[in-house]
């Protein structure tokens, strides 16, 4: 392989839209993401319905400005930390939105409410509702777009419910109930409600009154039913006047719409001024994510690419990694290669059964996030990552703190930039067809 370093540290201001100077570009929504693919899927959905839209890395350290965008998106790796330090990271991103004078915060959490058996949405949100001073939290993770849908306060994946669902066997956040209300009850002490898709499918005025009566009834926490993109625009009108809004890429989608409405049309800049041309250069996919759909798309690109699997027994041993880089250095000269640890609940037991769930996951993201580096600084320009706790400990690793969002290749999983050029396509573990790693990199929409 080239030996060119390609890893470059990059500064907040870099690869976002250049709004400086336009006075009627003011900070509309900040966003703070649990994971770094729903970061990437919820600044797709929001810069998709017409605002400018910048997705850092982490909290803005020190007194780094957030950059000047109509929508910020803060990722966190913050989806299976202790709920403490969880809480402890969605404060500081809150610190800096507030700081920013960004006037309502998007608490984004998986389409399929993915969970620690302690549960990080329900206090995260109770802090961000004392922090903001909002009433009360509207809640919806319903993203149609991706099959998810909220209906009776009950997720449904796809055509069935989120319990009956590969999400079930989902190695850190395996999700066995479906009622997201319940869910949500065993992870905060306050008062949870629904708002039912009768009061959602009649309109915003509606929704608005039946939400005051749960409010008034003492409702912290508003579970609300959608089922398609127009209940979401009827959501979205609604979270247009609250200061704290939470749920998956759907409903920030309606709350960016509601939000463009009615604006002159001079005061936002185009979503997409001019397609980008689609990232070039040597490639290579890593995944460690152990979805269905990721399961799927590996064994499709396995197909077409060299491929090595990594075990995690086999990583406790110190010098595995040092033979991962060079089977690296002997395949990624020719063409795209993929390195993955995922397997199915059954191929994952004896590891997990011998170092523990959280060591197994722990070994798996340390070796992939090396594997990255060691593919960045020798050459590789493209990188398909799966998984969201997988592509925070790569972005970590790759100490790259804010990109440039791009195309969609398949909904929700849109091409980013790095300041330096580097490319990275932070797929969701539930995300995309079949094809997508031979796709995206073939250039091929
Ligand atoms: N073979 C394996 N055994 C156990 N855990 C694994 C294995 N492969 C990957 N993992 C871990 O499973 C977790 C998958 O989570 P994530 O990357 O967020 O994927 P998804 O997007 O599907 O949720 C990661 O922490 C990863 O390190
Ligand atoms: O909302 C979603 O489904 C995604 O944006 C998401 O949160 C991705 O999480 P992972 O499945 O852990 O990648």
């Amino acid at each position: 392989m080239k030996q060119e370093p390609a890893r470059a540290r990059i500064t907040r201001a870099d690869g976002i839209p250049a709004l400086q100077g336009r006075e009627d570009v003011r900070p509309l929504i900040g966003c703070i993401a649990d994971d770094h693919t729903g970061a990437t899927d919820v600044a797709s959905a929001i810069r998709g319905r017409g605002l400018s839209t910048a997705l850092v890395f982490g909290p803005p350290s020190g007194d780094r400005p957030l950059p000047e965008a109509e929508a910020v998106v803060i990722a966190l790796k913050s989806r299976t930390l202790p709920t403490q330090e969880a809480v402890a990271l969605s404060l500081a991103a809150q610190r800096a939105l507030t700081a920013a004078g960004v006037p309502r915060t998007y608490v984004k959490y998986c389409s399929t409410f993915d969970s620690t058996a302690e549960g990080n949405i329900g206090p995260v949100t109770e802090a961000l509702l004392a922090a903001t001073g909002a009433g009360a939290a509207l809640a919806c993770p319903a993203a149609p777009a991706n099959g998810r849908t909220v209906y009776r306060g009950h997720l449904f994946v796809g055509d069935v419910p989120l319990a009956e669902s590969p999400m079930r066997h989902h190695p850190l956040t395996p999700m066995t109930d479906s009622d997201v209300t319940r869910l949500l009850a065993r992870q905060t002490a306050e008062p949870v409600a629904l708002l039912s898709r009768p009061h959602v499918a009649t309109g915003a005025d509606a929704a608005r009154a039946r939400l005051a009566e749960l409010r008034a009834e003492g409702a912290r926490h508003v579970v609300a039913d959608a089922v398609d993109e127009g209940d979401l625009d009827v959501l979205g009108e609604v979270a247009r006047d609250h200061r704290l809004v939470t749920g998956a890429a759907g409903l920030a989608a309606g709350l960016a719409a509601a939000l463009r409405t009615g604006r002159p049309p001079g005061a936002y800049s185009t979503a997409d001024p001019e397609p980008e041309p689609d990232p070039d250069g040597p490639a290579a996919v890593l995944a460690g994510s152990c979805s269905t759909m990721t399961l799927r798309q590996i064994e499709h690109a396995r197909a077409v690419m060299p491929s090595r699997r990594l075990d995690p027994l086999e990583l406790t041993d110190p010098g595995e990694l040092d033979r991962v880089r060079a089977w690296v250095d002997a395949h990624a000269g020719a063409g795209p290669v993929l390195v993955y640890a995922s397997q199915s609940p059954e191929e994952r037991r004896a590891a997990q059964g011998r170092l523990g769930t959280a060591e197994t996951a722990r070994l798996v993201e340390h070796a992939l996030a090396e594997t990255a580096r060691h593919l960045v600084d020798n050459g590789v320009r493209r990188l398909v990552v799966a998984g969201g706790e997988t592509s925070g400990a790569i972005v970590g690793a790759l100490g790259i703190d804010a990109v440039r969002v791009g195309r969609e290749v398949d909904a929700g999983v849109p091409w980013t930039t790095a300041a330096g050029g580097l490319a990275l396509l932070l797929k969701s573990g539930n995300f995309g067809a079949p094809d997508l790693f031979t796709r995206a990199l073939s250039g091929r929409p």
